[in-house]
């Protein structure tokens, strides 16, 4: 029998990491924040002077990444990135690293090794299409643009950084235009992902409708 996975996809703050990690928590599986692979690797490139667009160096350093995750932390080089790769600019150069095909695949057998017993709650943009594709549960969340902007614009001032609603909304536009329209592992509702749209729901009843999913889903 198969490891089990929870693979959650959706746009820019839907709440894919808050829900996937709860779920996780409740179940006692692991957790993986794809996303952060994807920034943490956009970060590297910007501190080695790595063009974002220059696919080989990328794939290169993705080769080499010395990353660790620890809860909500990742560690690059053995230090803390902390949220300096949480801001909208970081989640903008992530969204530009990941239309590389290459890099993409260069990054899988590091999000694949997550898959670990007892299980694993995964987020992402193509957890269930490609990362994932025998996934147990499929999940594509998603929320009206306002909401989500609204919920970002939030979470950016509770972490203390500076934030417009206005330009919040826009960048998420821009960057959930930039994943869907890219060739390699787009941002999409694939027909195989339960939809679920969480405007107006609460964190938890989201988190229970994943959970029923799981509880439903064939062993
Ligand atoms: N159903 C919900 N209702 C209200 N707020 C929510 C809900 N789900 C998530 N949030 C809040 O929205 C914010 C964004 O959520 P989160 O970071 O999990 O989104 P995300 O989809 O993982 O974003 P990204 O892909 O950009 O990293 C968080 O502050 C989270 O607490
Ligand atoms: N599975 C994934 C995860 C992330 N990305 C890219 C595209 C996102 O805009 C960016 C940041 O992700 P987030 O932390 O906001 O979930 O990384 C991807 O292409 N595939």
């Amino acid at each position: 029998m198969s490891i089990p996975v929870i693979a959650i996809d959706g746009p820019s703050a839907s709440g894919k990491g808050t829900i996937a990690a709860i779920v996780a928590q409740r179940l006692g599986f692991h957790y993986l924040d794809s996303g952060a692979i994807y920034r943490v690797t956009a970060y590297a490139a910007l501190q080695n002077k790595i063009d974002l667009a220059d696919e080989p160096a990328l794939v290169e350093l993705a080769g080499r990444l010395d990353l660790r995750f620890d809860g909500a932390e990742v560690y690059l080089d053995g230090r803390p990135v902390g949220d300096a790769i949480r801001t909208e600019e970081a989640g903008r150069a992530a969204s530009t690293i990941a239309v590389l095909p290459r890099l993409r695949e260069a990054l899988l057998a590091r999000q694949r090794a997550f898959r670990q017993a007892p299980g694993l709650a995964t987020d992402g943009r193509d957890m269930g299409t490609v990362v994932f594709p025998d996934a147990q549960v499929k999940v594509f969340l998603t929320a009206s643009a306002e909401e989500r902007a609204n919920r970002r614009y939030k979470q950016l001032i509770e972490k203390g950084f500076c934030a417009n609603f206005a330009q919040i909304l826009q960048d998420l536009q821009e960057r959930d235009a930039r994943d869907a329209a890219r060739s390699a592992a787009p941002l999409q509702h694939a027909p195989d992902a339960v939809l679920i749209d969480t405007t107006g729901m609460t964190i938890e009843a989201v988190v229970q409708a994943v959970l029923d999913l799981y509880s439903q889903a064939p062993a």
